[in-house]
């Protein structure tokens, strides 16, 4: 039996989201939580000929914490998106406080559950909740996963456009590692499962780079106001959490990138560290997945010299979204 929790259900990513876990058949109930609509979803979803068992809950009456009661996997995209000109920084303001009083309710409810953190900033949002995990004597690093699945799912993508075949997209497998904004956001392409064409040129490089680590903004311009990207990531959240559960059922070898807390697998996390040459607590690495979340954290592999500059260059903003994400929430040092 598997619980899977949705928080922020009723949003732009929360719907398709709940949809694309309610036809996993490797979840059994389905409870969705937001401040508003989560009722009508509920019902929508429930009508779906597949086992897990959907309810929907709101704010009064408890909601939240009988939406986590007995939760595995609660997946987090509540809190608002980018309008056009927006950084995903500037988002901290309002989805700080959001993602703090959620990761709150986890780990009074239900400390052991997986968490997926998609709201943004994510840099910054899962040194959130791992504060707030400190903060009630119940944080395991193990547990703790930024979702930059995404990024992977657009690098696979953009390098099959290249190839001049989509259908490769689904097995084009592109490490992406560092953060989840900007130049955080590192494509290892020398290592794409794919190799790229030996007639690329550097020019064309920078603009792939440039495409993967700012693909979040050219759907935010043509949504035009509306938002940012919900469908793309609503598969991409989905991909990462059948990770989990496939993982949790036993499943070896799963391996994928998500920003953990380096602490996760201590000699792991110590090898990144070295590779990049900077003491950073979290950073977006290969994580290899089991019964109890994080197995491994694997080395970034070999980088050329063009991807240690990516690395170098993402350095700084990450230090300064972990910091900002961290003293938010007032926790005793560890
Ligand atoms: N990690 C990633 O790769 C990506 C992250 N995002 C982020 O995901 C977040 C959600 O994006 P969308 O779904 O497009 O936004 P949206 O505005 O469509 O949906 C957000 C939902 O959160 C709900 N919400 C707000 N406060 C809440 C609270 N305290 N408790 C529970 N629910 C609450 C809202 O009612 C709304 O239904 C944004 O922060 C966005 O930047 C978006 C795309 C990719
Ligand atoms: O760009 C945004 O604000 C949403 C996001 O994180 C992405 O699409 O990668």
């Amino acid at each position: 039996m598997v619980k899977a929790v949705v928080l922020g259900a009723a949003g732009g990513i929360g719907q398709p989201l709940s949809l694309l876990l309610k036809i996993n058949p490797l979840v059994s109930e389905l409870a969705l939580y937001d401040i508003v609509n989560t009722p009508g979803v509920a019902v929508d979803l429930s009508h779906i000929a597949t086992p897990a068992k959907v309810q929907g809950f709101l704010p009064p009456d408890d909601g939240l914490k009988k939406a986590l009661t007995g939760a595995d996997i609660v997946v987090i995209p509540a809190g608002i998106p980018r309008k056009p000109g927006m950084t995903r920084d500037d988002l901290f303001k309002i989805n700080a406080g959001i993602v703090r009083d959620l990761a709150t309710g986890i780990a009074t409810t239900a400390p052991k559950a997986f968490v997926l953190v998609i709201s943004n900033p994510v840099n910054s949002t899962v040194p959130i909740v791992a504060e707030v995990f400190k903060k009630n004597g119940v944080f395991d690093p193990k547990r703790i996963f930024g979702v930059t699945t995404l990024d992977v799912v657009r690098a696979s993508t953009f390098v099959s456009e290249i190839l001049g075949d989509l259908s490769l997209a689904p097995s084009v497998k592109v490490p992406v590692v560092g953060g989840h904004s900007g130049v955080t956001i590192i494509p290892l392409l020398s290592q794409s499962s794919h190799p790229l064409p030996t007639s690329f040129k550097a020019e064309a490089l920078d603009a792939l780079v440039n495409r993967i680590q700012f693909g979040g903004d050219e759907v935010v311009k043509a949504k035009d106001g509306a938002g940012s990207a919900t469908l793309s990531m609503a598969y991409a959240g989905a991909e990462f959490a059948e990770k989990i559960l496939r993982a949790v059922k036993g499943e070896k070898g799963i391996v994928a990138p998500t920003y953990v807390h380096l602490s996760a697998d201590k000699a792991g996390g110590d090898a990144i560290k070295k590779e990049i040459g900077k003491d950073l607590d979290y950073f977006s690495a290969p994580v290899e997945l089991g019964p109890e979340g994080v197995v491994k954290i694997n080395s970034l592999g070999k980088v050329t010299e063009y991807e240690q500059k990516l690395i170098q260059a993402a350095l700084p903003d990450l230090a300064t979204n972990i910091e900002k994400g961290a003293s938010f929430v007032d926790a005793p040092k560890l």
